[in-house]
C-alpha cells in the first residue's frame, strides 16, 4: 500500500470517519459527529480539515465547551455507549473549560472523544497567547490538567504520533469495562503539519465489543449464594442498561421472586409498573425499596458502582447480615463490599445464570407488591400537598418560619409546591419523553417520584452531579433520540451556572424542552445547611437587601428564540406541556416552586457528611454527634 500526504488534522478527520463498532451482530460507525469551538488553536487545523472533507460527521459549532462536551456525553449515554461525538477546542481556556466534563464522562463511564489544540510544539513563538507559562517546566500546559480526568491522555506533538494515539484511544472507549474520556492534545502548529501517512492507517477498522461470558466456577459460586439466601434483592445500576439486559434482568426477578432496587443510572432499564420493581435505593431512595435493602441477606449488585447515594454511605444494608454477590464487567467495581465477584456481561451472565437456580424460590412471597403498595400511597400524598398560608408543614421540616414561606409565595407570586409540579409534569409528557437531570434537589425528586413506562428514558448524570449538564445534556439526548420530546428537569442554580446550548439547540433546531424549578436559591444545599444545624447562610438568593431575588427566566429564554411558559398552578402547568408539544422550535416552562417543598429522605437515607467537629452552635454538635451514631452501623469501608 502507498502513503497519502495529508495535514495530521486531515488524517485525524478520515481516521475518526473510518471506525466502527460490532455490537450483538450489528455493525455501525462509532462517530456520528464532532462538535467544536474555534480559536486559534483549531481554526486553521481541524477547522480547515473539517471544512476540506468531514465525510460523514455531523459537524455542530457549541457555545460553551463543557456544555457541548456535555451534550456529547449525552449522546453517548443515552446510546448506551455504542456511539460517540467528538470535540474540538482552541487551547489554553477552550481546553481548560473541557475539565469539568471531562471528570463528568470519567465518573460516569462514558466514552468522550476530547481533541483539544496545544501549544507549539517547535516552541519558536512561545510564549503564545493563551500558555500558561510554569517557571519549572515548558512540558507543561494548560491540557495536562485534563489528565487525572482522563481515561486515556495523550499530546501529539509530530504528525506520525497520532497512528499510535488514535488507535489507543478508540480501543479505551470501545472497552465497557475501560469506556471513558480518551484525550488526544495535538500541538497547533502540528494540525496543519503534513505527513506521508500510509494509506493502511486509514482502512475501516471495526472496533468488536464482545460480551464478556462468565466462567463456570463463578456461575457456580454466584448460584450457590443466590440459593442459600433468603430475602435477596437486586441493585439495578448503570451496567444493567449498557448489557441491553432488561429482558433477562425480568425473567431472573420473576421466575425466582426477587425485587429490583434502582440507582440514578440503572433507573428505567426496568419499566416502573415491573411488578418487582420498587424503584430508587439510597439517600433519594424510595421507603419501599429501602425497606428491602434493610432485610436483604443478599444483595446482587449488577452493574453499580455502590456510591454513597446508592447505599445511603453504607448505611442502607444490614452488613451484619447481608452477604454481596456483583456482577460487573468491570473487576475493580465487582470487588467492592467484599463480594462474590462475577467479572462479566450482566446480559450474558443472568441468562446463563437463570437456569442454573432451578427449584429455587426466595421468601419475599407477596411483600414485594405490599411494599409497593405501601409507597403507591406515599406517592399520592405527595402529590397533593396544598400550600397553605396560615400552617404550612412543608417536606423539609423546621427550617423557614410560615413567614419566611409566605415571603417567597409573594415575591414568586406562586403556591406551587415541587412535588406537585413534578408529578403533574410526569403525567403531561408522552409516555416515551426523556427526562434529563444532573445536580441539585431533583434528581432525588426524581428518582424517588417519575414513573418511566418506556425503557432508557430517564436520563441522570449522578455519578458527577454536575451542574450545567441538565441542558447541554438534553441537547445531546436529542441528538440521540430525535424523534421523541426530551426534557431537561432543571433548577434556577443550574440554569445559571450554564444554560449556553440552549443556544446551540434554537440554531440547529433539535427542539428541546426545558422544566425550569424556580425556587430562587440553592434549596437542596440549604436543606443540608440546615438538616445539619447551620443556619440558611449564602444559599438562598437574595439582595444586599434581604430580599428573595425573581428572575424572569422566561423571558432570558425568549431572548434567545425559545418559546415559553409561565406555569405557576397545575392546571397551568398541563397547558404549557400540551402546547409545548405543538411546537417545533425548543421551549421553556418557568415554574416557581416553593422553597421546602421537594421530598426528604425516607427510612434508611442518611448521607456522610463534613459536619463541624466542633462548633458554638448547640444543633451543629448535635448534629455531629448524630453522625458519629450512624457511623457505629455503616460498615467501615
Ligand atoms: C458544577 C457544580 N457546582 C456545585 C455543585 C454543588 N451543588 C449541588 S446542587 C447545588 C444547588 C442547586 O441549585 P438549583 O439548581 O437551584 O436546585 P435546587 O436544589 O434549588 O432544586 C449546588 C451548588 C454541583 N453539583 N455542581
Ligand atoms: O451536593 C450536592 C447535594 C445533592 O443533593 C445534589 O443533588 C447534588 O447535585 C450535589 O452536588
Ligand atoms: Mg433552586
Amino acid at each position: 500500500m502507498g502513503t497519502i500526504r495529508l495535514t495530521t488534522a486531515q488524517a485525524m478527520i478520515k481516521f475518526l470517519n473510518q471506525q466502527y463498532v460490532h455490537i450483538d451482530g450489528e455493525e455501525f460507525p462509532f462517530v456520528e459527529g464532532i462538535f467544536n469551538i474555534f480559536g486559534h488553536g483549531n481554526v486553521l487545523g481541524i477547522g480547515q480539515a473539517l471544512e476540506q472533507d468531514s465525510g460523514h460527521l455531523k459537524v455542530i459549532q457549541g457555545k460553551n465547551e463543557q456544555g457541548m462536551a456535555h451534550a456529547a456525553i449525552a449522546y453517548s449515554k443515552q446510546k448506551l455507549r455504542k456511539k460517540i461525538y467528538a470535540l474540538t477546542t482552541s487551547s489554553g481556556p477552550g481546553s481548560a473549560n473541557l475539565t469539568t466534563a471531562a471528570a463528568t464522562a470519567l465518573a460516569n463511564n462514558i466514552p468522550l472523544l476530547l481533541l483539544p489544540a496545544d501549544t507549539y510544539a517547535t516552541r519558536q513563538p512561545d510564549p503564545v497567547l493563551q500558555q500558561v507559562e510554569q517557571e519549572h517546566s515548558m512540558a507543561i500546559t494548560t491540557n495536562d490538567a485534563l489528565k487525572p480526568v482522563s481515561r486515556y491522555w495523550d499530546r501529539v506533538q509530530r504528525p506520525e504520533q497520532l497512528m499510535t494515539s488514535l488507535i489507543r484511544a478508540f480501543e479505551v472507549m470501545t472497552d465497557p469495562a475501560k469506556a471513558g474520556p480518551a484525550t488526544v492534545c495535538i500541538s497547533q502548529d502540528v494540525e496543519g503539519e503534513a505527513f506521508d501517512f500510509e494509506e493502511e492507517f486509514f482502512q475501516k477498522r471495526v472496533h468488536y465489543i464482545d460480551r464478556k461470558i462468565p466462567s463456570e466456577r463463578e456461575l457456580n459460586g454466584a448460584a450457590e449464594k443466590i440459593k442459600k439466601s433468603k430475602k435477596p434483592l437486586i441493585v439495578v445500576g448503570g451496567g444493567v442498561k449498557y448489557s441491553e439486559a432488561r429482558e433477562a434482568l425480568m425473567n431472573f426477578s420473576l421466575q425466582y421472586n426477587i425485587p429490583l432496587a434502582e440507582t440514578q443510572a440503572g433507573k428505567s432499564a426496568v419499566e416502573h409498573s415491573f411488578i418487582n420493581n420498587l424503584g430508587g435505593l439510597g439517600i433519594t431512595g424510595t421507603q419501599a425499596a429501602n425497606k428491602a435493602a434493610q432485610e436483604a441477606d443478599l444483595v446482587i449488585g449488577i452493574g453499580t458502582r455502590y456510591t454513597d447515594f446508592a447505599t445511603s454511605s453504607k448505611t442502607v444494608f444490614n452488613f451484619e447480615k447481608a452477604e454481596f454477590l456483583n456482577l460487573n464487567v468491570s473487576r475493580m467495581q465487582a470487588y467492592k463490599l467484599d463480594a462474590f465477584q462475577v467479572v462479566a456481561d450482566a446480559r450474558t451472565t443472568l441468562e446463563k445464570l437463570t437456569p442454573k437456580l432451578e427449584g429455587y424460590q426466595s421468601e419475599h412471597g407477596s411483600s414485594i407488591v405490599e411494599k409497593k403498595e405501601e409507597w403507591k400511597k406515599e406517592r399520592d400524598r405527595l402529590r397533593s400537598v396544598a400550600f397553605d398560608r396560615n400552617d404550612f408543614d412543608p417536606e423539609i421540616k423546621n427550617h423557614f418560619s410560615q413567614e419566611t414561606m409566605n415571603e417567597y409565595a409573594d415575591t414568586l407570586e406562586t403556591e406551587f409546591p415541587q412535588t406537585n409540579a413534578l408529578l403533574t409534569a410526569n403525567e403531561a409528557v408522552d409516555e416515551d419523553a426523556v427526562v434529563v437531570c444532573a445536580a441539585g434537589s431533583l434528581p432525588g425528586d426524581l428518582q424517588r417520584l417519575w414513573e418511566t413506562n418506556t425503557p432508557n428514558t430517564y436520563h441522570l448524570e449522578y455519578g458527577y452531579s454536575c451542574m450545567g449538564y441538565e441542558i447541554s445534556g438534553t441537547l445531546g439526548v436529542k441528538l440521540a433520540e430525535p424523534d421523541k420530546e426530551v426534557y431537561a428537569a432543571v433548577g434556577d442554580g443550574s440554569f445559571l451556572m450554564l444554560h449556553s446550548e440552549l443556544v446551540t439547540a434554537l440554531q440547529y433546531k433539535e427542539k428541546i424542552n426545558i422544566l425550569l424549578f424556580d425556587n430562587s436559591g440553592y434549596g437542596c444545599i440549604n436543606n443540608l445547611q440546615m438538616d445539619h444545624g447551620s443556619g440558611s447562610y449564602e444559599c438562598e438568593f437574595r439582595t444586599a437587601e434581604n430580599k428573595v431575588l425573581n428572575i424572569d427566566y422566561a423571558r432570558v429564554a425568549e431572548g434567545y428564540g425559545a418559546k415559553v411558559y409561565r406555569a405557576n398552578t397545575e392546571e397551568e402547568l398541563k397547558a404549557a406541556i400540551a402546547d409545548a408539544k405543538k411546537q417545533d422550535c425548543s421551549t421553556l416552562i418557568e415554574m416557581k416552586v416553593l422553597p421546602k417543598t421537594m421530598t426528604d429522605g425516607y427510612e434508611g437515607s442518611w448521607w456522610n457528611l463534613g459536619v463541624a467537629e466542633v462548633a458554638e452552635n448547640e444543633s451543629i454538635r448535635d448534629a455531629f454527634a448524630f453522625k458519629e451514631k450512624m457511623l457505629e452501623t455503616a460498615k467501615k469501608y
